[in-house]
């Protein structure tokens, strides 16, 4: 064999991570499977975004792959050979010059509600009631926030979504200090944080759809060393892939950024008979006062073959398709082509 000189082969892999609490944990996991796969030493590089650094509200700034830019730049410039990133803050575009070597098994896909003695959305809007408030819910996402709010209609719940901002414990310290009755939070991530203790319900989809890529990862790199492209494509979950290419497509087409109002999961089934597996890709759009919300969903059955990833673009695009044509546009808000 006249492969890399083993010093190069025992030399530690430089994985690129944004500073979190969240950010690390995600990547320290990703690094020992990285070290399983290839038996190298792997060291954590971390990169400041400016979605670290800016104070402004995510809804002003996102869309645009805040978290994601620094760790990109790191990359091309040979600075990190891989980067861990949290999937939902992916740009839907493909990046010129790299690779998305990997999406491994999803997390939980769902959003939590860490609330005010624990209590679920029912239980706590009807106590607060009885108090003669109303319920103040923090978060700064407009498709959480659109949601909540179209809960608490159809309830006849007397709820208000507080914008906010900050790391984990900043956000459940608002509910620890009574500044808010309750903060959302992906369930994925405080289970990463070995938190999922603090959870005090998690929230049906039925209720909150997520965020397209919630739960999931991406391994990306530049695709120059394919040795170890090939070496983190064994960390690639399929079925994890297909959902999130379709849950993306659907965003994609629709031109929404990660801070829109929308929600997309798909989720696998069986299917009929000897047939493949079906992929249920449910998708909703709405107003961030929760006055409409549009909800469809669509499903094909689809063979985890290599042309699985068009095939769940195109369940992606057939469902965004629905939505415009139902006025989604609109509902988004005026979008600059
Ligand atoms: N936008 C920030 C972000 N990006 C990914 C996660 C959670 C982890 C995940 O979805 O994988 C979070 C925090 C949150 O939404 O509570």
């Amino acid at each position: 064999m006249n492969g890399q000189p083993l010093t190069d082969q025992a030399a530690p892999l430089r994985l690129g991570t944004r500073r979190s609490a969240l950010a690390m944990a995600q990547s320290g996991m990703v690094a020992r499977e990285v070290t399983r796969v290839t038996g190298r030493p792997v060291e954590l590089v971390e990169i400041t975004t400016y979605g670290d650094v800016s104070r402004e509200a995510l809804a002003q700034i996102g869309g645009t792959g805040v978290f994601v830019s620094a760790l990109r730049d790191a990359l091309l410039e040979g600075r990190i050979d891989f980067a861990v990133h949290s999937l939902k803050d992916l740009p839907t575009a493909a990046p010129e010059g790299l690779v998305l070597a990997a999406v491994p098994e999803r997390e939980d896909v769902r959003d939590a509600l860490v609330s005010h003695e624990g209590l679920g959305l029912e239980e706590l809007t009807e106590k607060l009631a009885g108090a003669g408030r109303e319920t103040r819910i923090g978060t700064g996402s407009p498709r959480r926030a659109a949601q909540l709010n179209a809960w608490a209609a159809a309830h006849g719940a007397s709820v208000v979504t507080t914008p906010i901002r900050g790391n984990v414990d900043t956000r459940i310290g608002f509910v620890a200090s009574g500044e808010l009755d309750a903060v959302v939070l992906a369930a994925a991530g405080l289970n990463r944080l070995g938190r999922a203790g603090e959870i005090s319900r998690h929230l049906d989809p039925e209720l909150m759809l997520p965020a397209p890529g919630q739960g999931a990862l991406a391994i990306e790199c530049t695709g120059a060393d394919t040795a170890l492209a090939a070496a983190l494509a064994t960390l690639d979950h399929a079925p994890t892939r297909v959902a999130v290419t379709a849950e993306r497509a659907l965003l994609a087409a629709l031109e929404a950024g990660c801070s829109a109002p929308v929600g997309a999961l798909a989720t696998w089934h069986p299917g009929s008979g000897d047939g493949p597996p079906e992929l249920q890709l449910e998708g909703v759009v709405g107003t961030v006062d929760g006055a409409t919300l549009l909800k469809m969903s669509a499903n094909g059955p689809l063979v985890l073959d290599e042309t699985a990833g068009q095939q769940a673009q195109a369940l992606g695009h057939a469902l965004a398709a629905r939505l415009l044509a139902a006025g989604a546009s609109t509902l988004m808000g005026e979008r600059a082509r």
